[in-house]
């Protein structure tokens, strides 16, 4: 069985990036941060989100020994300058807890009219093995709505109609398989997938 180290605590985003390498590699097994012995995690404390990636992916190389890969993701809305950015898991404060971001996100865009609720995805990911390292990128435009809707998805999803698919329903509300196909985080995994298979068929 072919195994790759995903440098991540997110059980959601493991759960996507590993849908998304199994129809690349059927055979692979996708290792957490929760399947391998604890070490000292990077802070992240990188400016942008391809510095942060690229610090999760070489940590993960370097303590396990296996072709390691890291995603580095948020949500940048047009009225608040680009933030959350890489800020957005912890935009509440600490611990982590996406409900809370989603309320303080729909408090910060009270006043903020329909025309000016522009936001997209970003994800950086980035594979780090014995024969070097590489970091993509990956978008999915869309807004900001009013209010909650969907159960499906993670994070800031509830609150987010993709432009794609019509801009009717929020990444929480889609099928798995369509978020895959159009998110920020199938985006970069597909773009940097054929270096992925290579290292890991060669492995
Ligand atoms: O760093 P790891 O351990 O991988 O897990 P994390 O959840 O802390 O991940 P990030 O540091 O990359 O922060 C990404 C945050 O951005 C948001 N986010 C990223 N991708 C998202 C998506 O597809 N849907 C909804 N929210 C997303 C969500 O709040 C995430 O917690
Ligand atoms: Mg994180």
């Amino acid at each position: 069985m072919t195994e790759v180290f995903l440098a991540s605590r997110n059980p959601k985003k493991l759960g996507e990036m590993q849908r998304i390498l199994a129809e690349l590699l059927p055979e692979i097994r996708v290792l957490g941060l929760d399947d391998v012995d604890p070490y000292d995690e990077p802070v992240e404390d990188a400016p942008d989100f391809d510095g942060n990636a690229l610090l999760k992916a070489r940590a993960g190389f370097e303590r396990t020994g296996l072709p390691s890969l890291a995603d580095d993701s948020g949500l940048a809305v047009d009225a608040l300058n680009g933030m959350p950015g890489v800020l957005s898991a912890r935009w509440s404060g600490r611990p982590k807890d996406d409900d809370r971001n989603n309320r303080l996100l729909l408090e910060q865009l009270g006043d903020v009219p329909d025309e000016r609720r522009g936001a997209h995805f970003h994800a950086s990911v980035a594979f780090v093995h014995a024969g070097g390292e590489l970091v993509v990128g990956g978008d999915m435009a869309g807004r900001v709505i009013r209010e909650p809707r969907g159960t499906g998805g993670f994070g800031y999803d509830v609150l987010f109609v993709p432009d794609d698919q019509d801009g009717a329903l929020t990444s929480a509300e889609m099928s798995p398989e369509v978020k895959d196909a159009i998110s920020h985080r199938g985006r970069a995994l597909r773009e940097i997938a054929a270096l992925v298979v290579e290292v890991l068929q060669g492995s």
